[in-house]
């Protein structure tokens, strides 16, 4: 992209009029209304509360996506934009009930293959259980409909949830600390010793017994480590003896009197304080932070660097922790290069660099990234065939000629929890139960939308698999509008500056410049917020998986 300001703005505003019009000429064109069926919906029992109030329609996501992908740096236009695309929704575009490769049911677009057998261990409630892996092929798997962002983060929790509920007996592993590093505690800390376990000096100086002047002992000293030496391990009364910071104070020490507070007269022999000393000051007295068997910190808190030293100090060499959950990556696109420039209309894989280290700092093991060529066999090969507790693929999400995830989903008998999700970017994303204790998020292949189908359905999903806490989000307040969609719900990259959320331009979906710039995802309700308003923000999982 041209680097000019003015040639870049000329360039948005160009794609921005195309995709406009796109938009409105599109609001002629009436859209297929699937045949109504009565079968439920496994998604839609999942929960009542989790149901829409009303069926959302199906996007028409070509038009609207056009026009959102080049306006990433544009967004003083989109409130103009978002109008006119929504007017071009206002069509006859209700499909709640469609496949799983997107098609409406009995439009003959494709044989899903034999019913699969009912599974007599599995409701249509379960999130958990798909179809047991490497399944026959299956009938098609029908989709809910398109939920909203928060509807879609409940689902995802509450699935692995499901997923955790029927496995809650493996035994959790006991491992040294060095192992336990980014797991979540599966028990919580307690104390195995009280902190400190001896009343220790805070400071470099004397320990004294009772008022000054005192007398030194001769020859004595203590040292952290070590004994008082030269003396029965006793102060009396009027004495004193140099100490260490971190050294046993002696018995009958009544303060500590700092180096600098303190003169000794009479040839080496006399202390004299150049300040009154409290009873008891620099010394930390036994017990201070915590007794025996005090819970320290909670279960479900990950092993962070300050846990494994607050375990290693209460006298730990070993924790329950929850192993990682796996992960396996597939990257989709007969477009991607693994090195070099882009040429050619070829592109650099830009997921398949990006994924391990987020899967990593969300506490996942991740078994393997594998790209694939855009070929549905060799898809549902490598579908079938993995063990992961949780798969993602990137890119093959739309309805392209080569997006081949839904297909496969649904030849694979699988179950579609979420299928499009009323957030921008991203909203092709889907969360499918692939089989017993298995998932698969499909993320849409424009990087900034894969980031959001991350967060929204494969984070929450992980965090409970991996026994994580389930971090609350926080808020903070935009420092100037941020602009929204009209309906949905807007992801927008973030800096944090002085408290307040600054937007980032380079938002688009296919773009990575504004969000690898950001500190976080800001969560910017249908209509956008103005400066002020407190928004929820999603943290980013720090790369490297260390949590310091
Ligand atoms: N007819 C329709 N077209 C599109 C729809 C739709 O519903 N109907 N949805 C649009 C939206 S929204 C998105 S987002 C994308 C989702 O596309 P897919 O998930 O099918 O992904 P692809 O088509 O494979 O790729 C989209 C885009 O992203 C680039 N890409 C893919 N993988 C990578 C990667 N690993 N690194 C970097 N870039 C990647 C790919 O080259 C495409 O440019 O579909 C819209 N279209
Ligand atoms: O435009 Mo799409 O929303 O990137 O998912």
């Amino acid at each position: 992209m041209d680097s000019d300001p003015d040639a870049v703005e000329a360039a948005y505003d160009a794609a921005f009029d195309q995709a406009l019009a796109l938009a409105r000429a599109h609001t002629t064109t009436p859209h297929p209304r699937p045949a109504p069926t009565d079968a439920p919906d496994p998604a839609s029992a999942l929960a009542e509360e989790d149901a829409p109030e009303k069926p959302r329609e199906a996007y028409d996501w070509a038009a609207v996506y056009d026009a959102e992908d080049e306006t990433g740096g544009a967004e003083a236009r989109t409130g103009d934009a978002w109008t006119a695309i929504e007017e071009a929704w206002t069509g006859d575009v209700p499909a709640t009930e469609t496949r799983a490769d997107g098609t409406p049911p009995g439009d003959g677009r494709r044989d899903a293959g034999p019913v699969p057998p009912h599974r007599d261990n599995a409701s249509a409630e379960d999130t958990t259980h798909g179809p047991d892996r490497r399944a026959a092929p299956s009938s098609r798997s029908r989709s809910a409909a398109v939920r909203t962002w928060e509807e879609a983060r409940r689902i995802a929790l509450r699935a692995a949830r499901e997923t955790v509920a029927r496995t809650a007996a493996r035994p959790v592993p006991l491992l040294p600390l060095e192992e336990a590093r980014g797991l979540a505690l599966a028990e919580p800390l307690t104390a195995l010793t009280d902190l400190p376990s001896f009343d220790t000096s805070a400071m470099d100086g004397w320990a004294v017994a009772g008022p000054g002047p005192w007398r030194l002992l001769p020859g004595a000293k203590v040292l952290a480590g070590h004994q008082l030496t030269g003396a029965d391990g006793r102060l009396d009364d009027g004495a004193a003896v140099p100490v260490a910071t971190g050294a046993r104070v002696p018995g009958g020490t009544t303060g500590v009197l700092r180096s600098e507070h303190g003169e000794v007269t009479a040839e080496g022999t006399r202390l004299h304080a150049l300040r009154p000393l409290a009873q008891g000051e620099d010394i930390r007295p036994r017990g201070q932070e915590c007794r025996t068997g005090d819970a320290l910190v909670d279960e479900g808190v990950v092993v962070t660097a300050p846990v494994l030293g607050l375990a290693a100090a209460a006298g730990y060499d070993a924790v329950r922790a929850h192993p990682r959950p796996t992960a396996e990556i597939f990257v989709l696109g007969d477009e991607l290069l693994g090195k070099g420039i882009p040429t050619d209309g070829l592109i650099r894989d830009a997921l398949g660099p990006m994924l391990p280290a987020w899967l990593d700092a969300l506490g996942t093991r991740v078994l393997g990234v594998h790209r694939l060529r855009d070929e549905e066999d060799c898809l549902a090969e490598a579908l079938a065939a993995s063990e992961a507790d949780l798969v993602l693929t990137t890119g093959g999400t739309a309805a392209g000629p080569v997006d081949h995830v839904r297909p496969v989903l649904s030849r694979l008998g699988a179950r579609l929890l979420v299928d499009g999700v009323a957030v921008r970017p991203g909203h092709p994303m889907l969360l499918a139960a692939t089989a017993p204790g298995q998932h698969l998020v499909g993320l849409p292949g424009n990087p900034l939308a894969a980031v959001a189908g991350l967060l929204t359905l494969a984070a929450p999903l992980l965090a409970v698999l991996a026994g994580r806490d389930e971090l609350p989000l926080a808020r903070l307040p935009l420092a100037e509008r941020a602009e929204g969609h009209p309906r949905d719900t807007r992801l927008l990259p973030v800096r944090v500056h002085e408290g307040r959320l600054c937007p980032l331009r380079y938002n688009g979906p296919a773009m990575l410049r504004g969000i690898a710039n950001a500190d976080s995802l800001a969560v910017v309700p249908p209509g956008g917020a103005e400066a002020g308003t407190a928004m929820e923000v999603l943290d980013l999982p720090r790369a490297g998986g260390c949590f310091t």
